[in-house]
């Protein structure tokens, strides 16, 4: 099988213009087939602030009314998707901008409402993505850059969390690819001790995990990258790394910088 690399950046990242950059060279540099899934939910709150729309997050999931699908629409897939892509273009790496929408990629459903109503929230059944349009872009030797956004089918754009596409997408590919699924974030992996940048894990298996979120070490943003790191692991996808952004050429070769998922 080819190897295929799914790479997703987030927030942090994307609002460091220094890190940005030269993330943005060494995914540029990697030689071979690979997708760029993006986040930007820093950003969209605050534009968010300054339109007047506030951002309200349960369980790391923003709730999304009418105002704000509006908002992270034009966050997402335009200003930070078509930034991305036209930076890429800059560095000589043909960069090809997505939402879920487009090609109808990623279908989801609006999250139904229990206790909580998350809005145009989507949630995605990874047997329901439809991938051969992007085995066709990569073979053309584009590199597809999506934005966190899906769609209903029935007209209305959805806000997914990023490193759930991320998943989604490295899980349904890895039925034609061998798929490493590389988190790239501010941090150099999951660390024991959060306020600690060098305490870092380097393995992490069901068991740590388990230990992990007992002793309460696992808080915030870290929760649902290692949620979906694990749903990845076990669906089919050949390996799982959270690293550090400046990490991200290394994570393409043998070695492993930060903490692989197993
Ligand atoms: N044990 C931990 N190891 C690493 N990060 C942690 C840990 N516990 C909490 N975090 C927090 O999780 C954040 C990562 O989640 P998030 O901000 O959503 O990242 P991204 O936007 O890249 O998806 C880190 O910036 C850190 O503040
Ligand atoms: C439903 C939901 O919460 N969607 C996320 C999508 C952006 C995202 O995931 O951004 P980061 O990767 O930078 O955190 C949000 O709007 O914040």
């Amino acid at each position: 099988m080819i190897d295929l690399f799914v790479i997703k950046v987030g927030g942090n990242v994307l609002d460091n213009a220094p890190l940005l950059q030269q993330f943005l060279q060494n995914i540029a540099t990697i030689p071979g087939k690979k997708i760029l899934i993006h986040g930007g939910g820093k950003i969209a709150t605050r534009i968010g602030d300054q339109l007047g729309i506030v951002s309200n997050y349960i369980n790391g999931r923003r709730i999304t009314d009418a105002a704000t699908i509006d908002l992270v629409t034009m966050v997402y897939g335009g200003l930070v998707n078509k930034q991305l892509v036209a930076q890429l273009q800059a560095l000589g790496c043909n960069a090809i901008g997505m939402t879920g929408a487009d090609a109808n990629i990623i279908p989801a459903r609006k999250r139904p409402v229990k206790e909580i109503d998350y809005g145009f929230v989507g949630d995605i059944t990874t047997k329901d993505l439809h991938v051969q349009p992007l085995q066709a872009m990569l073979d053309a030797g584009l590199t597809p850059v999506f934005a966190p956004l899906t769609h209903d089918g029935k007209g209305q754009m959805l806000n997914t969390n990023a490193d759930t596409i991320a998943a989604s997408l490295a899980i349904a590919l890895s039925a034609f690819y061998k798929v490493r699924l590389i988190y790239c974030f501010e941090k150099k992996g999951v660390l024991r001790d959060a306020s600690d940048d060098e305490a870092v894990i380097h393995l992490i298996n069901r068991t740590i995990y388990q230990d992990l979120l007992e002793n309460k070490i696992l808080t915030d943003g870290i929760l649902p990258k290692l949620e979906n790191a694990f749903s990845a692991i076990e669906s089919g996808v050949t390996e799982v790394l959270i690293g550090h952004a400046d990490d991200v050429l290394r994570n393409t070769t043998r070695e492993v910088a930060g903490t692989l998922i197993c």
